[in-house]
């Protein structure tokens, strides 16, 4: 999958300038640069939401359809529990990548159960997007997106999100994207990093 001649201005401000980005299917395509380098505006133009000011060629960018979006600090229902929170996502998806993958009974064992009748709103950030990222990947799509899935999780928390992440490329031959400013937590995972900003002071 590629994005080409991808330009983002904002009146004078130039973010992008005919930026060419290639992104793997092998691996997960890890996103990174500073505050405000653009990295949820170019994950936001791959998801296909409309961004004045963006524009880019899409080259084997599945449709919307086939594309999982997790947004930064994304909240869910707050008065439902984990439980009511993961039925909601089976009915969007079906339980048979639950079934088969062990990497979430070992998760629902270890983390989910504990928390299964708490409200989403009671728990910890970290628990929440544990449970966010659990159900994102429950659903079946082509593309995963996930703008820093690990920030504000601590350590323990942060390997079991990547390693629900890392199912995806390895298990299922999906297509992920992923930002972060936590670049040590992707040690011994197989990934590909995209420096946003060194994209840009190439094509300047
Ligand atoms: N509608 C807009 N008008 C002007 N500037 C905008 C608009 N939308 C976003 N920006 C600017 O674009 C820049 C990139 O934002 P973006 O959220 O993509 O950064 P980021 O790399 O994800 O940052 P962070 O690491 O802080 O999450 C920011 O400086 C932001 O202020």
């Amino acid at each position: 999958m590629q994005i080409k001649n991808y330009s983002v201005h904002y009146g004078d401000r130039v973010l992008a300038e005919n930026l060419q980005v290639d992104f793997s299917s092998q691996v997960i395509n890890v996103i990174s640069g500073a505050n405000g380098s653009g990295k949820t505006t170019l994950l936001d133009f791959i998801a296909g939401i409309e961004i004045k000011g963006a524009k880019g060629q899409k080259i084997d960018v599945p449709k919307q359809q086939d594309i999982a979006y997790q947004l930064q600090r994304s909240h869910f229902f707050p008065t439902l529990t984990v439980a009511q929170t993961i039925q909601m996502y089976h009915r969007l998806s079906g339980e048979a990548v639950e079934n088969n993958e062990a990497i979430f009974q070992i998760i629902k064992r270890e983390v989910l159960d504990k928390i299964w009748h708490v409200k989403m709103g009671q728990l910890s950030g970290g628990e929440r997007q544990i449970i966010l990222t659990y159900g994102q990947c429950l659903l079946d799509r082509k593309l995963y997106v996930f703008d820093e899935p690990t920030s504000g999780v601590d350590v323990t928390n942060a390997k079991i999100i990547m390693k629900l992440i890392n199912s995806l490329v390895q298990k299922r031959q999906k297509l992920v994207i992923l930002t972060t400013h936590n670049l040590e937590q992707l040690i011994d995972l197989p990934v590909r990093i995209i420096h946003i900003d060194s994209l840009s002071e190439q094509s300047n």
